[in-house]
């Protein structure tokens, strides 16, 4: 084979070896030890200039290998201000003390000339440089040759297509991050728009605290909401609970204040056939109930301290006991916990575990009275009008501006339920097609009401009116003459099984009036 066809040879292999390169640090690895063996130098180093085009990194020296290129002590610096190639001879190099050049110059044992080459695309972009060492200070001998020369267009074409795939795919992952973010933030808008329906109220606090229901839905941690009775703790756990990926599993209430502190734990944890007196089937747990879904503990302030214990390692472990079973059971399920009392200060006299603290708020919520968003007023009072005749039949209604002023002024001390209730009242005695007025809102209300009558159940048979209180005992006529009537009424509507319009009829009432007396006293047809 004669010298011209050999040398093609190589040529063609080397080309082959650098276009096969998919990377560009194999690609700048590929050349440097093409350069070497093909020109016999003792080292060939490739820099590359980063995307800031401020530094130039060598990626074969581990630590000193990033070159600042407005740093003058260094020669590379001068070399890529001038775009001119130029030698460097042992000497000099000696006379350059930038420590990253020294550890170069070392690691090339130290040779007797350097030559350094900036490379650039046929754009003007600066892709970075070669540094060829050698003992022989005679460089044109290489870099006039046209093998050379080939093979360093050749590497400037491949580097150019390395950093435009690496820029493509730059573009493409931050179109793409841009359109998750988007995506992410019109998911979370349609997901706050949905719960608006339910959790009304478009005061900052509201809209923040939607947003926030909307990512602790998104997560896997414990919520647990604080806030004042009647603040609408309820509505953001149903809310979590319908926009978390466990919507179509179940939705395990229990109300901890609600249940005696003997019933909870078997309630909550379930038992076997026989495993105390009473227990003549098994029964499933609340726990066990809650698998694949969300269990809410209402309440939670009033749990007993020996089973916060046990709680906790259900949070722990996943895994529970019911009561009298061997074996261990699983339940994979999302805890959402609630309390109108602050825990902290259940920590503090020792009624509250304060790791179960911990465990239960890994997202808090807190939910923020009524009275400090008054913002939120009409758009509630509005809500429960319209709820109030879609359940009545009735007509439309409306609010009167001075009805909301005066609402304006009130405190709240039963929050968003008060409000309710005191929107029903008003909605009974505003005619269909009015606006409800100043007038018709008790406020107060019903927070004046004694609780012994509130609160009694009614009693079979006219019993209902023997716990009356024995006249010459009789301070308040007002309340006593109220409790009477709603005892009666209590009465009555059990006689005819619940049935307003015969109840009202008996008693000689409008249907709307006892419905109104039911409200404000409380009394349900059950
Ligand atoms: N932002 C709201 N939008 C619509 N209705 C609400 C809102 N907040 C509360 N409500 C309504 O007010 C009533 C009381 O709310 P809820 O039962 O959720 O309060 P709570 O904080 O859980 O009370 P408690 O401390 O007594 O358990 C419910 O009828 C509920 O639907």
């Amino acid at each position: 084979m004669g010298r011209m066809q050999m040398e093609l040879h190589t040529g063609i292999d080397l080309a082959v070896a650098l276009i096969q390169q998919d990377t560009l640090p194999d690609l700048l690895k590929t050349a440097t030890s093409q350069l070497e063996t093909t020109f016999g130098l003792s080292r060939c180093w490739a820099l590359e200039l980063d995307l800031s085009g401020r530094t130039l990194h060598c990626s074969d020296l581990a630590e000193d290998g990033e070159f600042d290129c407005g740093d003058f002590s260094h020669p590379f610096a001068h070399v890529l201000q001038t775009g001119q190639a130029r030698e460097l001879t042992r000497a000099a190099s000696y006379r350059l003390d930038h420590p990253g050049f020294q550890a170069l110059f070392d690691a090339s044992n130290r040779p007797r000339s350097l030559w350094l080459e900036p490379l650039s695309g046929d754009d003007g972009r600066t892709l970075g440089m070669l540094v060829l060492c050698r003992d022989e200070p005679e460089w044109a001998g290489i870099t006039a040759q046209p093998l050379y020369l080939g093979l360093r267009q050749l590497l400037v074409h491949q580097w150019i297509t390395q950093l435009q795939s690496r820029d493509q795919v730059w573009q493409r992952r931050l179109l793409k991050r841009s359109l998750d973010h988007l995506h992410d933030a019109e998911t979370v808008r349609n997901r706050c728009d949905q719960l608006a329906r339910t959790l009304v109220g478009n005061s900052q606090a509201m809209t923040r605290l939607r947003a926030q229901i909307v990512r602790a839905a998104g997560s896997q941690l414990s919520v647990l909401i604080q806030g004042e009775t009647g603040c609408g703790k309820d509505v953001v756990a149903q809310g979590i609970h319908q926009l978390s990926g466990r919507a179509d599993g179940p939705m395990v209430v229990v109300n901890c204040a609600a249940i005696p502190d003997t019933l909870l734990e078997t309630e909550l944890f379930g038992h076997t056939k026989g495993a105390f007196s009473g227990a003549d089937q098994t029964k499933e747990g609340l726990l066990a109930q809650a698998d694949g879904g969300t269990l809410f503990l209402d309440e939670i302030g009033d749990m007993p301290m020996a089973l916060q214990s046990k709680l906790l390692r259900v949070l722990e472990s996943r895994k529970f006991r019911p009561l009298g079973a061997r074996e261990e059971q699983r339940s994979d399920f999302r805890l959402v916990a609630a309390t109108h009392q602050p825990l902290q200060a259940g920590i503090e006299d020792g009624s509250f575990r304060r790791d179960l603290f911990y465990r239960l708020s890994q997202f808090p919520l807190r939910v923020t009275p009524l009275r400090e968003r008054p913002e939120d007023l009409e758009a509630l009072s509005r809500h429960f009008i319209r709820h109030y005749t879609e359940r009545e039949g009735a007509g439309p209604m409306g609010i009167s501006s001075h009805a909301l002023h005066l609402l304006s002024g009130y405190d709240f001390p039963g929050n968003v339920r008060e409000l309710r209730n005191i929107i029903e009242l008003a909605c009974l005695q505003t005619p269909v097609g009015d606006d409800i007025q100043p007038e018709v809102l008790r406020l107060n209300d019903l927070f004046e009401a004694p609780e012994t009558w509130v609160a009694e159940p009614a009693v079979a048979g006219h019993e209902a009116l023997s716990w009356l209180p024995d006249p010459d005992e009789i301070r308040d006529l007002k309340a006593a003459a109220q409790a009477f009537e709603a005892a009666i009424i209590r009465e009555r509507l059990r006689q005819y099984g619940g049935n307003r319009a015969q109840a009202a009829e008996s008693l000689g009432l409008p249907k709307r009036t006892l419905a109104h007396k039911c409200l404000k006293y409380q009394v349900s047809e059950s």
